[in-house]
């Protein structure tokens, strides 16, 4: 699904009305009829009272034609006009002499307007601001979104958190709602997915609106949100007439003593996602662990306490370098080395990362396309600081565009980077946040790619089974005592759901069948 820039959805907004012939207050109609839909399939005429907070424009009508739909089908409202600015939307002027045709009077406030009870077990409608704010809001309509998030009630937002903006970070990390729910209209935002701005989004769901599906489906986005649909394209059935020979060699070099877990990690995982060899190269400290560990992982030593160098007779079909290996001076040898001499994609993570970091001079030797997998130190360690995450994402667009590299940006919504190009993921969960976990991913990267999976879509498709193994796992373990190798254990599970059809999707067949 693609993530739409406020200006292209302004432009989809535009485009709709003209192909369709209708008029905006009509589109205005169709989102509220939608999010009023979504809420009585759900509350079913309960009793509980619900306060529908309106700004003066677009998004405050949106939440006044809302209460007009609400009104009508019997349930209990309170509206507010949160006057923060004399500049009322066409369409909002509109929707409020509907509601006032229907004898409705909102609350109008201003700064001097006493804050509104609102009872835990209310709900809110969040309307005040939506895609169109474009500065802090003022200290009072500060004051009423600290109300609105310290009040306990529900919160679901109309298309997106008030206060929140699309472009950028809010200063003001107060005077923003804190929404349970968040309707967004035809498209999610940017913002969603981000650690600095994602807090603010509990859940999400979009709702269509009928905008234009022509310039929906041209329109070039920059982001791009990966779930279930979008990989199922990359997936490479295995063939019958095959032999392990063609499902490829993954090759993990890395370990350390003491960090030969990672290693082991990488390894079984490479193997569950599939690839037909996997051989671990390792220091003599590892040999004998991933041996007794691992039985069907090759294991080659080096001989030496750790990696000093790194030769092998092997041809390798993808290479997974970094995890455990230390950055000592012999390492970074090692390293320089092996990249002199090869040719293949890579995978890097881990230490591999924090040595080119230190010896920027060696990026030049990393093959195009190589992947790079660092966790948002290693990423510092890589292209500098950052004033928050908007100037994150460019640096490494920058970065991964001047060394045509991809990168992968962990983090709860993982975003893999290529050719200005970000790619969004959906799985994955807190438990994850745990010792070996990154190990895990980069062997399933490798493994993707030992398998002929070309590199962008071993990242995305790698990130995405990684993250729907991590789910899985959590549904006998909990967030808590998941560990890295209940990750691996999930990775067959994760293969399997890619092809389950939800309930939700079979319902839908079906109606279109009868
Ligand atoms: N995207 C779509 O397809 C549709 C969008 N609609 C709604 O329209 C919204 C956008 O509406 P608008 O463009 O009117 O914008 P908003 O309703 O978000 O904001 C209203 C106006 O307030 C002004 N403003 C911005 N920041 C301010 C601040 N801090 N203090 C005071 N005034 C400020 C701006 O001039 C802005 O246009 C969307 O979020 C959505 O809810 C729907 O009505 C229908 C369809
Ligand atoms: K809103």
């Amino acid at each position: 699904m693609k993530v739409f820039t406020a200006e292209q959805i302004y432009k989809a907004d535009k485009v709709t009305l003209e192909k369709q012939q209708i008029s905006s207050d009509a589109l205005m109609e169709r989102a509220a009829l939608q999010i009023f839909q979504w809420m009585h399939l759900r509350m079913q005429g309960a009793p509980v009272k619900i306060h529908l907070f309106c700004g003066i424009g677009n998004n405050g009508g949106d939440g006044i034609a809302l209460a007009r739909h609400l009104f009508e089908h019997g349930y209990e409202i309170a509206v507010y006009v949160v006057k923060y600015s004399d500049k009322r939307s066409k369409d909002f002027m509109i929707n409020l002499d509907r509601l006032k045709d229907r004898k409705i009077w909102p609350v109008y406030m201003d700064a001097d307007t006493d804050m509104p009870e609102i009872h835990p077990n209310d709900i809110i409608v969040d309307a005040i601001f939506g895609i169109g704010l474009n500065r802090t809001p003022d200290a009072w309509v500060a004051q009423i979104i600290k109300h609105l998030n310290t009040s306990k009630a529900f919160i679901l937002s109309v298309d997106i958190p008030s206060g929140l903006f699309t472009d950028s970070v809010p200063e003001d990390k107060e005077a923003v709602i804190k929404a349970n729910y968040v309707l967004s209209f035809q498209v999610p935002k940017l913002v969603f997915f981000l650690p600095q701005t994602g807090i603010y989004v509990d859940h999400w769901e979009v709702l269509d609106i009928g905008l234009d599906t022509d310039f929906l489906m041209n329109a070039k986005t920059d982001y791009e949100l990966i779930s279930k649909n979008e990989v199922l394209q990359f997936y490479r059935p295995r063939e019958k007439y095959s032999h392990k020979g063609t499902y490829g060699h993954a090759l993990i070099i890395g370990g350390s003593y003491g960090k030969i877990g990672a290693v082991t990690l990488a390894s079984s995982a490479a193997l569950k996602v599939g690839s037909g060899l996997v051989t671990a190269y390792v220091p003599e400290c590892g040999y004998e662990i991933l041996q007794t560990a691992i039985p069907e992982v090759m294991v080659i030593s080096n001989g030496k306490s750790n990696i000093e160098d790194i030769e092998f007779d092997l041809e390798p079909t993808a290479v997974g370098i970094g995890i455990g290996m230390g950055t000592t001076d012999t390492s970074v040898k090692a390293l320089e080395n092996f990249l002199n001499r090869n040719k293949l994609p890579l995978v890097i993570d881990a230490d591999a990362l924090n040595i080119l970091s230190q010896n920027q001079e060696l990026l030049d030797l990393i093959p195009e396309k190589s992947i790079l997998t660092p966790h948002p130190k290693e990423l510092e360690r890589l292209v500098g600081k950052w004033k928050d995450d908007f100037e994150k994402l460019e640096k490494v667009k920058r970065f991964s565009k001047e060394r045509k590299l991809v990168v992968v940006i962990k983090g709860a919504h993982t975003i893999t980077l290529f050719d200005g190009r970000g790619y969004i993921n959906t799985t994955g969960n807190p438990g994850m946040a745990t010792a070996g976990s990154g190990d895990t991913l980069t062997g399933i990267i490798t493994g993707l790619m030992a398998q002929g999976y070309p590199s962008l879509q071993a990242a995305i498709f790698g990130v995405y089974i990684h993250g729907r193994s991590g789910d899985i796992a959590i549904e006998e373990t909990g967030y808590q005592a998941l560990i890295a190798s209940d990750i691996t254990k999930s990775i067959g599970s994760a293969f399997l759901d890619l092809f389950k059809v939800s309930e939700h999707e079979r319902s839908d067949t079906s109606e279109k069948e009868s």
